[in-house]
């Protein structure tokens, strides 16, 4: 089973306004809510191309009960524990460009915390975890690293995207994949990020520092994987961008769901850069038929 673990769930709050003017009364051409929060992005992807997944992690109040009723009428599995406080709102304004607005998110009691902690004593060594997002602030600051200690300690594998010291401290436990986008890596190692070279540099540090796979994601110019056998270059499908807030959540959804099949990372990448691509040219996140169209125009290069 692949179980997708997201501590601060949001609804994406998606308005289009043309041309912003700040200070005056704007009008909406149109808006949209969706379920969000990385890990269930991941979970509805998984379940799209027809994985089985279970999402896990904190909702609360009428925002988490939206988000409950979406997952509950598309099919996804979910397990969450309910808090007392409201699961926030996230807006993502499309405009000239893409402006994200993101909610800290509720505070959560450390009962509502300890809950999430003892569904993990059910996960066997067949067992995928996939840990990703922000982290409320009312957790505890090594929250995730109890999670990846706990799971790790069942036997089964994580795979963990969240940013720097969280990161750092989970890389010594061997995660499965981790995928920094450039700008994550350049703040992860404190640089700044300015040539191709560069993120060979810092995503062979990642391995060396006990990932098993990483993918740097670089949006619109594609990614690259690095493995203990090889360095690859994935070359992005082409197509027109309408909303790739996801598109990162749907690369892992798809590398997870194929590595966990065939473990072959070079086809899982293949799938990973269809359903990221396939999600950053749909207004929701990709549908199966959209990410399956793209597989054949993506090309892997040995570096
Ligand atoms: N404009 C685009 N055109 C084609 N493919 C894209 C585009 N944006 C994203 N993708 C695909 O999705 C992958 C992941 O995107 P990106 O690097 O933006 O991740 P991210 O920053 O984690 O995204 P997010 O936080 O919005 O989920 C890219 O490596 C690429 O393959
Ligand atoms: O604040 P976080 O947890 O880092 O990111 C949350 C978020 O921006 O990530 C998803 C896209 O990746 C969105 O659905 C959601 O709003």
């Amino acid at each position: 089973m692949i179980y997708t673990i997201t501590l601060n769930p949001s609804i994406d709050y998606i308005v289009s306004i043309p041309q912003v003017a700040l200070g005056e009364l704007n009008k909406m051409d149109h808006d949209l809510k969706l379920p969000g929060g990385k890990g269930i992005n991941v979970s509805r992807i998984l379940h799209e191309v027809g994985k089985d997944t279970v999402a896990l992690g904190f909702l609360g109040g009428f925002t988490g009960g939206f988000i409950s009723d979406w997952l509950t009428k598309e099919g996804v599995r979910s397990d969450f524990i309910q808090i007392q406080e409201d699961t926030r709102i996230n807006i993502k304004l499309k405009s000239e460009e893409e402006t994200e607005i993101n909610g800290r998110g509720p505070s959560i009691s450390p009962e509502e915390s300890k809950k999430l902690m003892e569904k993990l004593s059910y996960l066997t060594p067949e067992d995928t975890v996939v840990l990703s997002g922000s982290k409320p602030p009312s957790l505890p600051d090594d929250y995730y690293l109890q999670l990846v200690e706990l799971i790790t300690k069942q036997g089964a594998s994580f795979i963990i995207d969240t940013t720097g010291q969280e990161l750092f401290t989970a890389l010594p436990l061997n995660p499965l994949l981790v995928k920094p986008n450039k700008e994550e890596l350049a703040e992860l190692f404190q640089v700044s990020i300015t040539s191709e070279a560069d993120v060979l540099t810092y995503g062979n540090k990642l391995l060396e520092l006990g990932a098993e796979h990483v993918i740097v994601s670089m949006a619109g110019e594609g990614a690259l994987l690095f493995t203990k056998n090889g360095t690859y270059k994935g070359i992005n499908p082409k197509g027109t961008v309408k909303n790739s807030v996801g598109a990162g959540d749907s690369m892992i959804a798809g590398f997870t769901g194929e590595y966990m099949q065939s473990k072959d990372p070079i086809q899982a990448f293949k799938m990973g850069i269809a359903s990221g691509s396939a999600t950053a040219f749909s207004d929701d996140l990709a549908k199966k038929q959209d990410i399956l169209s793209l597989l054949d125009q993506i090309e892997i290069k040995p570096l």
